[in-house]
């Protein structure tokens, strides 16, 4: 069945529209799949006229499905590799069309272009990501951020989710709960069981504090609640291998050696890291060119590559599409395997 999926441009000053055309001269993409652009035509042509002399992989915008976004920033109003409200406002705009467009059934998915969160802010629209925004359109609560990479060392697959994404360190240990990591979990299962097919899945936890808190002695969550939470998963679960909390610098050996092809079999399945920088600085490390971020818990498909807007290399024609195209290709592969979870189907795990 042909599946149609959305691609917004992202922040149309930053590399999203230079990624875009460059994942998008891959034509077989369009085998099994209808994409559509959502985005401003002018700032696709502007970016094709700048680099086809020097990039040769680059898609023609006028052979692209373009959804072009009316009232899209003028030419004028645009500061390329810097960004301003102007430039904010056009990128929620394609998200909040893609994401509207998606629930009325017209896409599966969306794959969506970098966008600078401090932009949004400027135009008027406080979300912390567009993670937040594709949950509330949805208006679901439950939802993950799970970054997912395939090695191109050894096949196997990184995934690991964050527990608490978009907020000030400082506020990371009040914001951890048992209620949080119970969402978490479930829907990580859930995911990697629908998503994956893995039905008994090896999960590793981190742990919070150095050492995973030395028995209360570095940090105390761990011995407070962190570890009974994990005792009580695993009677909840006893098909799932449930590891942890295992000390958060010793945690990503393992994945480290599974990703250069030695002993896979150590590895996990997934990674569930508390917060942002436990889990990214490693994924970014191991697979910058390729991890692909996520969203689970939503009515359809949402995926995005790991990167940001990269303003310093904007118009260089530097700008590697990979982790692009690997966005482009895990949302074509769940849209053909993955049985998603939808307003009429709430997600449960038994
Ligand atoms: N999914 C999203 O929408 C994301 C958005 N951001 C946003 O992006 C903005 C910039 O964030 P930064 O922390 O600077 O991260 P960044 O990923 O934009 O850039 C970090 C470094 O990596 C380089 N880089 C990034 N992508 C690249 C690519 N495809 N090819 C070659 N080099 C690349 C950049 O040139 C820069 O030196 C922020 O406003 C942030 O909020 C950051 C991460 C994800
Ligand atoms: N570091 C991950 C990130 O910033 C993802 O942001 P978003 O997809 O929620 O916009």
């Amino acid at each position: 069945m042909l599946r149609r999926l959305a691609i917004t441009l992202g922040d149309p000053a930053g590399i999203g529209p230079e990624v875009v055309l460059k994942a998008l001269a891959n034509s077989t993409w369009t085998e099994n799949c209808e994409i559509t652009v959502v985005g401003t035509r002018w700032v696709l042509e502007n970016t094709y006229q700048q680099l086809r002399k020097t990039t040769p992989a680059i898609a023609n915008p006028d052979h692209l499905n373009i959804l072009d976004i009316n009232d899209g920033p003028s030419p004028s109003s645009i500061k390329f590799g810097v960004g301003n409200a102007s430039s904010g406002a056009a990128s929620f705009a394609y998200l909040e069309t893609a994401i509207a467009s998606t629930l009325k059934g017209q896409f599966q998915g969306i794959v969506t272009g970098p966008i600078a969160k401090n932009h949004w802010k400027a135009a008027g629209h406080d979300y912390p990501g567009q993670t937040e925004l594709l949950a509330v359109r949805s208006q679901v609560n439950r939802y993950g951020m799970l970054f997912v990479a395939r090695s191109p060392h050894s096949n196997w697959t990184l995934r690991t989710l964050l527990a608490t994404t978009h907020i000030p360190l400082s506020q990371v240990p009040q914001t951890l709960t048992p209620q949080l990591l119970d969402q978490k979990l479930d829907l990580l299962i859930l995911s990697l069981n629908q998503d994956f097919g893995i039905k008994t899945p090896k999960i590793a936890v981190s742990g919070l504090n150095p050492h995973s808190g030395e028995n209360g002695q570095l940090g105390i969550e761990e011995k407070d609640w962190l570890i009974p939470w994990i005792q009580q998963k695993r009677d909840r679960y006893p098909q799932i291998q449930l590891d942890g909390p295992i000390p958060p610098d010793t945690l990503w050996v393992k994945p480290g050696q599974a990703w250069y092809g030695q002993n896979t079999a150590a590895a996990h399945d997934a990674y569930l890291a508390l917060y942002h920088d436990q889990g990214l600085i490693p994924v970014k490390l191991m697979a910058f060119d390729r991890a692909v971020n996520t969203t689970i818990g939503l009515p359809f498909i949402r995926t995005s590559p790991d990167h940001g807007t990269a303003f310093d290399i904007v118009g260089q024609g530097i700008a590697d599409p990979s982790s692009f195209q690997a966005a482009i290709a895990l949302a074509i592969e769940l849209a053909h395997s993955a049985q998603p979870p939808s307003p009429a189907h709430p997600i449960t795990y038994q």
